[in-house]
């Protein structure tokens, strides 16, 4: 295990929360499967294949109230979960689980086993907050008070970088370059790109102060979905693998396929290697040809590579168009994965010619459970 040195200096949230001398903790990834397993006492219907972040706990020492608290952001692929527990040191941590939406009763079984603590209300964000309301409070014989997914996202995002030194990185040459992530009032505005199934942009200019300039369709959902749909692959986490071992110059048209090989189109600024149409070499046999036959990996790769380029263009325009030097990306489509950021930073880097950058999270799919978590009730939502 290590440590991060604390940042946060006895602050107590309005819910009680007490957040003085917070430590992140990462295990080892078999250190965490045991510990998962161990602690939770059940099989594991949630622990599978680990994203990143349920490497991570949170550790709050001070925190000493009773332990009753779950937050849940349930959006159109995945629920994302908080929890406090107590662990064998009878401390209270921070916990972080994933479900499929789709298994929603593997999430509610999830929670019941772990009734013998008594909670008042489940804070809920994410489309499913709606969706599923009745479910979860027949199910679970509780309240849901509901909060809305952008407030959510951005109350998380600016918890872990308060809270945690090492939350945000940029990705270059393939290594994390860790920000020291206090934030000052240097740090805003910023944009956040968060992509879920779908993509949300907002502009981030405080606390709470934020507005949702403009988002994408073609998110985690589209890959996944073309992923699934090219290879009939059904594990996310084999496609990612997959895709890192892929070429993609088997599938795309590069510049040079069509200037001719070797050659850039230098008036332009594109080099021979510059991809000029994802996917295009599927379409460049003569006549009464078949269509080449692709490799999985190969496809995978180019697949992977046409979304993040999107998503990063998208994201450059909307930072020229307010001014913006940095760029935060999150949602669980990340996972933490090379390829992902590598093309993500390459991409924002290449637009923008270096004068934009691109930061990326360690709890990158938890902004808006984490958020919910944290928030409070309106007085309108007492009503
Ligand atoms: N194990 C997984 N199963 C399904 N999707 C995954 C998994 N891991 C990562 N993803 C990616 O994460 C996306 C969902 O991201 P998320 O932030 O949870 O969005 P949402 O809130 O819409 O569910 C999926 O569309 C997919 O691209
Ligand atoms: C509708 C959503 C906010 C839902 O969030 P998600 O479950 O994808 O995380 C998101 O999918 C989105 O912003 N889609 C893009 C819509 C658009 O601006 O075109």
């Amino acid at each position: 295990m290590s440590d991060t040195d604390p940042q946060v200096e006895g602050s107590k949230l309005p819910n009680g929360l007490n957040l003085k001398g917070v430590v992140h903790v990462q295990l080892s990834p078999s250190e965490n499967v045991v510990f998962q397993r161990k602690n939770d006492n059940e099989s594991g219907t949630h622990v599978g294949v680990l994203g990143a972040t349920e490497n991570h706990f949170i550790l709050l020492p001070n925190h000493n109230d009773p332990v009753n608290y779950f937050a849940l952001d349930i959006g159109g692929s995945l629920i994302k979960m908080v929890y406090l527990v107590k662990n064998e040191s009878n401390e209270t941590v921070l916990r972080f689980a994933r479900f499929k939406t789709a298994d929603i009763h593997e999430c509610i079984s999830f929670m019941q086993r772990k009734r013998s603590i008594f909670y008042e209300t489940v804070h809920v964000t994410g489309g499913g907050a709606y969706k599923f309301a009745s479910l979860l409070e027949d199910k679970l014989s509780t309240k849901i008070t509901k909060f809305d997914e952008m407030q959510c996202l951005i109350k998380g995002l600016n918890f872990f970088l308060k809270n945690l030194i090492d939350e945000s990185f940029s990705f270059q040459n393939d290594q994390k370059i860790f920000e020291k992530s206090s934030p000052s009032e240097s740090t805003y505005p910023y944009l956040l790109v968060n992509i879920g199934s779908g993509v949300s942009i907002l502009k981030v200019n405080g606390d709470d102060d934020f507005d949702r300039v403009s988002g994408s369709s073609m998110g985690g959902g589209t890959f996944w979905g073309l992923s699934k749909l090219l290879t009939g692959i059904s594990s996310f986490e084999e496609v990612l693998e997959l895709s890192s071992q892929g070429d993609n110059k088997q599938v795309d048209m590069l510049v040079g396929d069509i200037y001719g090989q070797g050659r850039d189109y230098k008036k332009i600024g594109l080099s021979t290697d510059v991809i000029a149409s994802s996917f295009g070499k599927t379409i460049m046999s003569k006549t009464g040809e078949e269509t080449p036959k692709m490799e999985k990996a190969d496809m995978l790769k180019s697949l992977l590579y046409l979304v993040c380029n999107n998503i990063a263009q998208i994201a450059y325009l909307n930072a020229v168009r307010y001014n913006l030097k940095r760029i935060y990306f999150a949602g669980y489509f990340i996972r933490d994965h090379p390829t992902t950021m590598r093309s993500l930073s390459y991409a924002v880097n290449f637009w923008s010619a270096g004068q934009i950058k691109a930061m990326f999270l360690k709890h990158e799919g938890y902004l808006g459970s984490m958020g919910a978590f944290i928030e409070q009730k309106t007085p309108e939502q007492e009503e």
